[in-house]
């Protein structure tokens, strides 16, 4: 390219796309269910991008290129395997008659058919957002086979908005990847490169013709490590962006990287022959003086504002860290760490709370204006000083807040001993527990919700809104419990669970039952695909005022006789799926919970209940992404659980449940849980994860999930009897346990039963096999 154009001074990395209002949320739910066509879908997603860009440019992002071309149907991984025509050969025929994966396709591809299980899904980096993942073998044959990101951008233009349209990266792209089930052993997608370079390069040639003056590409994958040779990986970088910053028409390149410090990358992206680089400058330390003199020459985006977490920015500490980069003689704008895609859209929206908490937050919008802020301060910092000043007596205002620290809950903390963190052998809890509740072998159970079903929702929605009493409200989750109760009698599972229907979600619910929490109204993100979750804020010291679940466990007992499991989030989970405070390690905080948590086994127990589950499904999640930081977290990951769970007594049977991950890497983690019973997300990956627990030699009971519950798919009994076969093979059979992968709350019941009925039926047959 001949005249590189000014990057913008002020940019977000990305955007939330699911709307204010779940816009996008509520209109492709419609599409799926045949209640709108796809030009109304289409006509939704385009007011949301359009309301997008008028707000950021509202905002003060209104260079050219400033907002983020970033909106997405589903997922932004998905968007990269349609435009490279990367999709499985297991999927058969997707395209249309003009040769392109069209909306339909992508669909297809996120969610499967009655025919073809659809992509695996998994966490995206330390968050809580789920990708697709693509598969990739020796024979995928890529070609830009959608262009929905050229369409999308001509969209914004012809409306007077510039965007920058966003693909993740070629390296991020085929590091994600899988081996397709067709490649050889060994196969590495990585090899692909040379082929899929060509397509990104025309890709940027035809946003070039459309007037697309910047492109980012999104690299976070370069902030973890990797399991290939750091020589491999430079190599891999390098020459992708020497080959995409050719000559030729194409636009100026913003390399993205995203979730923390690239480390052994930054030399080669700084030689790259790329425009700008963004850089994580906010979590961690600033690239060392010798590394930010190899990046002049480029426009270095500085992410001084964290897109992760919602607090206000301490616009001092940005502008002081803005000076190091300016002084080294950098070309530098100012940015967000991340997309802000992991925040909700507005703090103003929640006038319900209070407005000292409010005063403390920054959404999207809020990032929005601390970026413009920011950006007039590398321009003039006299422009900037009272809102500088602003934010830090906000800051200070937060540290000295009633409730933020709790004396009571200090000493308690700074009381503990190793006997808290510790339960018996497990040799005597078995024997207690094998006497207390007399389980047949391979003994059935689910992880705990049943569907949410609209009228549960909507009985939630009416309670708040007064429109149904807080009695009346209770008595028909009562119903509820009943109903699910029945059913597992029916079906004969040996565990029962009271299906969670009162639980909006299974962290808020927790937040909103605690003190040191508050909730949104508003503040959705999304999670996965369509759905999403409301993060609650954990802004203070944590105590529980009452028993939360106690009521709930002891009436759904009180309807059987065989064991009820009580339900509970692990801490861990609770601090990953909440917006944490920033002024104390995670560990102490974890630990607050955990004591909340341990001080309800402790009532659950007293109220007869005999078996307790506390969910770590996060547990891999807030795994750091360089190996040097792991042993730290797990060490204070594992103790919260212990601590939340070793009052527990011998004869009461702790089980946790983790899912939404590869496990392998953390699997000396899930041992030093100590729970009794570990049920595991399994199907999917038809039970990779027993080789990891047979190697391990891991010795206490475990559940590998034997029904994918991600997808409305029904499991045979013939594939659960070979899934338990297989399981069989790798754990012995008295430590086995038979259940679904997850919850069950995003299924319908005409689906669960039939897949439940079949789960009961396969465990019957392989159990008259092992007598
Ligand atoms: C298990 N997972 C979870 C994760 N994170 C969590 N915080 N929670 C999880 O369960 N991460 C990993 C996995 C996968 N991720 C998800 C995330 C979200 C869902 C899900 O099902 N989300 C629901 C919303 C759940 C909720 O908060 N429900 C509320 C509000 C419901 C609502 O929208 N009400 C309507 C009114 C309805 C009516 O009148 O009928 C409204 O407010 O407009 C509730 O039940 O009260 C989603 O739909 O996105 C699953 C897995
Ligand atoms: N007990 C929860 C765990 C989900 S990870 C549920 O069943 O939905
Ligand atoms: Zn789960």
């Amino acid at each position: 390219m001949s005249n590189t154009p000014a990057f913008p001074a002020a940019s977000l990395l990305g955007y939330p796309r699911i709307g204010r209002r779940r816009e996008l949320k509520k209109a492709v739910e419609s599409f799926w269910a045949g209640r709108i066509d796809e030009a109304a879908l289409d006509a939704a997603a385009k007011e949301i991008q359009l309301g997008t860009a008028r707000r950021l440019v509202e905002l003060g992002l209104t260079d050219a290129a400033a907002v983020p071309g970033t909106f997405s149907y589903y997922d932004q991984v998905l968007d990269a395997i349609t435009h490279l025509g990367a999709e499985p050969a297991r999927f058969g025929a997707l395209r249309n008659a003009a040769g392109e994966l069209d909306l339909n396709a992508y669909f297809t591809l996120a969610r499967g058919s009655a025919e073809v299980q659809p992509l695996e899904m998994t966490k995206w980096f330390d968050t809580n957002y789920h990708y697709l993942v693509p598969e990739i073998g020796p024979e995928t044959n890529f070609a830009a086979t959608s262009n929905r990101i050229v369409e999308q951008f001509e969209y914004a233009l012809a409306n007077g908005v510039e965007t920058r349209p966003y693909l993740v990266g070629p390296v991020t792209f085929l590091l994600l990847s899988k081996a397709s089930d067709d490649a050889p052993a060994g196969f590495n997608p990585l090899s692909r490169l040379e082929d899929v370079l060509p397509v990104y390069a025309e890709l940027l040639s035809r946003l070039a013709a459309a007037g697309a003056t910047w492109i980012q590409l999104d690299e976070p994958a370069l902030v973890a490590d990797q399991d290939i040779p750091t020589a491999e990986l430079q190599a891999a970088v390098a020459r992708s962006y020497s080959v995409l910053a050719a000559d030729g028409e194409r636009p100026a390149i913003l390399v993205s990287t995203p979730f923390g410090a690239l480390t052994e990358l930054l030399p080669t992206l700084a030689q790259a022959p790329i425009e700008a680089l963004h850089i994580d400058a906010f979590k961690g330390a600033l690239p060392s003086p010798a590394e930010l003199a190899l990046l002049a020459g480029k426009t270095v985006v500085a992410g001084v504002v964290d897109g992760h977490n919602i607090w206000r920015n301490d616009l001092a500490a940005s502008a002081a860290r803005l000076d190091v980069l300016k002084a080294a003689g950098l070309n530098v704008t100012v940015s967000t760490s991340t997309s802000t895609q992991h925040v909700p859209h507005d703090a103003a929206e929640e006038a319900q709370l209070p407005a000292e908490l409010r005063s403390w937050l920054a959404f999207a919008d809020q990032k929005a204006t601390e970026v413009v802020t920011l950006a007039a301060y590398l321009g003039d910092p006299a422009s900037s000083a009272s809102a500088i000043a602003e934010a830090t007596a906000v800051i200070a205002s937060r540290a000295a807040a009633a409730g933020v620290k709790r004396p009571e809950v200090r000493a308690r903390l700074a009381a503990l001993t190793t006997a808290d963190f510790n339960r018996s052998a497990y040799a005597v809890r078995e024997a207690a527990q094998e006497q207390a509740l007399h389980l047949p072998p391979l003994p059935t159970t689910t992880i705990g919700s049943f569907p949410q079903t609209s009228e549960i929702r909507s009985a939630r929605a009416r309670a708040n809104k007064g429109a149904i009493t807080g009695e009346e409200y209770s008595q028909l989750m009562k119903d509820e419990i009943k109903r699910v109760v029945e059913l597992q009698e029916e079906l004969d599972f040996d565990v029962l669970v009271h299906g969670e229907p009162e639980r909006n979600d299974m962290v808020q619910y927790f937040a909103e039952n605690l003190e040191g929490f508050d909730v949104t109204v508003h503040g959705w993100v999304q999670s996965y695909g369509s759905r999403c979750t409301r993060p609650s804020i954990l802004w203070g010291d944590v105590t529980r005022e009452k028993a939360i679940t106690v009521e709930w466990a002891e009436f759904a007992q009180s309807l059987t006789q065989k064991p009820m499991k009580g339900m509970l989030t692990g801490p861990v989970t609770i601090l990953a799926w909440s917006f944490v405070r920033d002024d104390q390690p995670l560990g102490d905080t974890a630990n607050q919970v955990a004591l909340a948590l341990r001080d309800e086994i402790a009532d659950l127990e007293a109220a007869g209940i005999k078996i307790i589950q506390v969910d770590e499904p996060a547990l891999r999640e807030l795994l750091p992404l360089r190996r040097a930081d792991q042993p730290a977290y797990l060490d204070w990951s594992v103790n919260s659980f212990r601590l939340a769970t070793a009052g527990a007594g011998d004869g009461t049977q702790i089980h946790t449940h983790l899912c939404y991950s590869e496990f392998g890497v953390i699997i000396d983690a899930i041992d030093g849980l100590d729970a009794d019973v570990t049920s595991i997300e399994a199907a999917r990956s038809r039970m990779e994860v027993v080789n990891d627990l047979e190697t391990h030699g891991f010795g206490r009971g475990v559940g590998p999930g034997v029904y994918d519950i991600h997808s409305p798919r029904i499991p045979g009994q013939a594939e659960v009897t070979e899934l338990l076969g297989t399981a069989v093979q790798h754990v012995p059979a008295r430590q086995l346990w038979v259940n679904p992968d997850c919850g069950l709350k995003t299924r319908g019941y005409a689906e669960t039963e039939e897949s439940l009925r079949n789960l009961v039926a396969a465990t019957k047959e392989v159990r008259a096999q092992l007598v």
